[in-house]
């Protein structure tokens, strides 16, 4: 397929920040071939108007739980400790996997709404996220979330069924893998480390939830000696790619640990607010050159999926909480979104830019939505004002999945129905 967007403006990396200029972008098969330079004899298949339209980068959230999307609103107001041991899993040890495809599929709508083009997944349910995200055209990371012993059969079970859907799915374009321990207080360090060697050996990065809340963190310094961030790097995790969600609860050594050229912190600042963990100190993290990403987490905690929100929030809770304005800017925001993820993901050459040879995982957002006027400064426009329903179109790897809000691949109409028949 060949696609014109013709006449748009387009948000380019420019060293280290952004620029927006119009240009027209042409897309083949899955790549962008042209950003502003005339491609002649391209005859297109689809022509976009572009006129008042903003193209950016498609939108990477870097720490999701889609399946749990039919956990929205049923256990919010409580402490972490009581929403994951009380209120979560034993839901989740109820859950079939026709829910999972179900929640993945209405997760990656409210996704596409709101500009995201691929999300890195930890899940429990092998086969489920991989063929919702699969059958919407969505872009996916995707981790079996491990958990257990080494020489114990539930946590051989699990790694077993990692690599299963590893290998079934090794050949869709559209998906990449992870080994996910889920978190020290549920993984020996053997079990991990035995994780750990698999994504050596299978060339993937680790995906794991560290120091989200103060429980964790004194737990594991009375259990180990050190905090989880310590343990981590005791262990070897570190020096691998290795993908960290929360890292709320962080001292300066945890940072100086955590600023590794192998690893990435996803920040979610939704989720670690709402369950009353506070939030990651980023700017401490950005200053000593963390790569940091974005993430909202699953819907049963964030509540909602929307990057926009949580790039507003990660600049906002700094400048409040440190009672300093130039403290995580707009662009180091939008740079978490995409860049960054791109890069945590091994993927700095090819996602998280509009550039000649990248993939075509684009969004066409709607310049004339008045919380995106004046446009005195379209960064600033999509970090604090844009809310995502400005998202008209959405391509990934060269296909248009959302097209004046009307999804290409899903049918909205069952997944409508099949949610309102599990409501509680
Ligand atoms: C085995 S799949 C993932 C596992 O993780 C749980 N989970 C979801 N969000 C969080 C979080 O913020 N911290 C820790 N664990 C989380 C989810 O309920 C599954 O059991
Ligand atoms: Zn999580």
């Amino acid at each position: 397929m060949k696609i014109k967007i013709e006449s748009p403006q387009v948000l380019l990396s420019e060293g280290e920040g952004f620029a927006v200029r119009p240009a027209d972008i042409y897309i083949e098969e899955d790549k962008i071939i042209s950003v502003g330079e005339k491609v002649t004899d391209f005859v297109p298949d689809r022509t976009i108007d572009g006129t008042d339209k903003l193209v950016i980068p498609g939108l990477i959230n870097m720490h999701t739980h889609n399946y749990m999307t039919v956990f929205r609103n049923l256990a919010d107001d409580v402490s972490f400790n009581e929403w994951l041991f009380e209120r979560v899993m034993p839901r989740e040890d109820k859950m079939t996997p026709e829910d999972a495809y179900l929640g993945a599929t209405l997760g990656i709508m409210e996704m596409l709404r709101s500009g995201t083009t691929c999300f890195n997944d930890m899940q429990m349910h092998i086969h489920q996220t991989t063929k919702a995200a699969v059958d919407a055209g969505i872009r996916a990371s995707i981790g079996r979330g491990l958990s257990g012993d080494a020489d114990e059969e539930g946590g051989e079970m699990r790694i077993r069924q990692a690599l299963e859907e590893m290998e079934a799915w090794k050949d869709e374009p559209l998906l990449t893998f992870t080994m996910a321990p889920h978190a020290p207080y549920t993984c020996t360090g053997k079990y991990m480390q035995k994780a750990a060697a698999i994504a050596r050996e299978k060339n993937v990065p680790l995906h794991i939830h560290l120091s989200e809340s103060t429980f964790e963190v004194e737990n594991m310094k009375k259990e180990q000696g050190m905090s989880p961030i310590a343990y981590a790097d005791s262990l070897g995790l570190l020096d691998q790619p290795v993908i960290i969600a929360h890292c709320v609860k962080v001292d300066d050594e945890d940072i100086r640990l955590l600023a590794k050229p192998t690893v990435s912190v996803v920040t979610n600042p939704a989720s670690n607010m709402k369950l009353g963990n506070g939030f990651a100190p980023i700017p401490k993290m950005l200053e000593a050159g963390v790569n940091v990403c974005i993430g909202t987490d699953g819907a049963a905690s964030n509540n909602a999926l929307n990057l926009f929100r949580e790039m507003g929030l990660v600049t906002l809770i700094h400048k409040g909480a440190m009672g300093d304005a130039e403290s995580v800017s707009a662009v180091q925001a939008l740079k978490m979104a995409t860049e960054n993820a791109a890069k945590a993901l091994g993927r700095a050459d090819s996602l998280g830019r509009i550039a000649k040879g990248y993939q075509a995982d684009l969004a066409i957002l709607d310049l004339n939505a008045p919380q995106m006027m004046p446009r005195n400064n379209i960064v600033s426009s999509l970090t604090y004002s844009a809310n995502g329903s400005e998202v008209e179109t959405v391509i990934v790897r060269g296909e248009i999945v959302m097209e004046n809000r009307r999804f290409t691949r899903i049918d909205e109409e069952w997944v409508r129905s099949e949610v309102r028949r599990r409501e509680v």
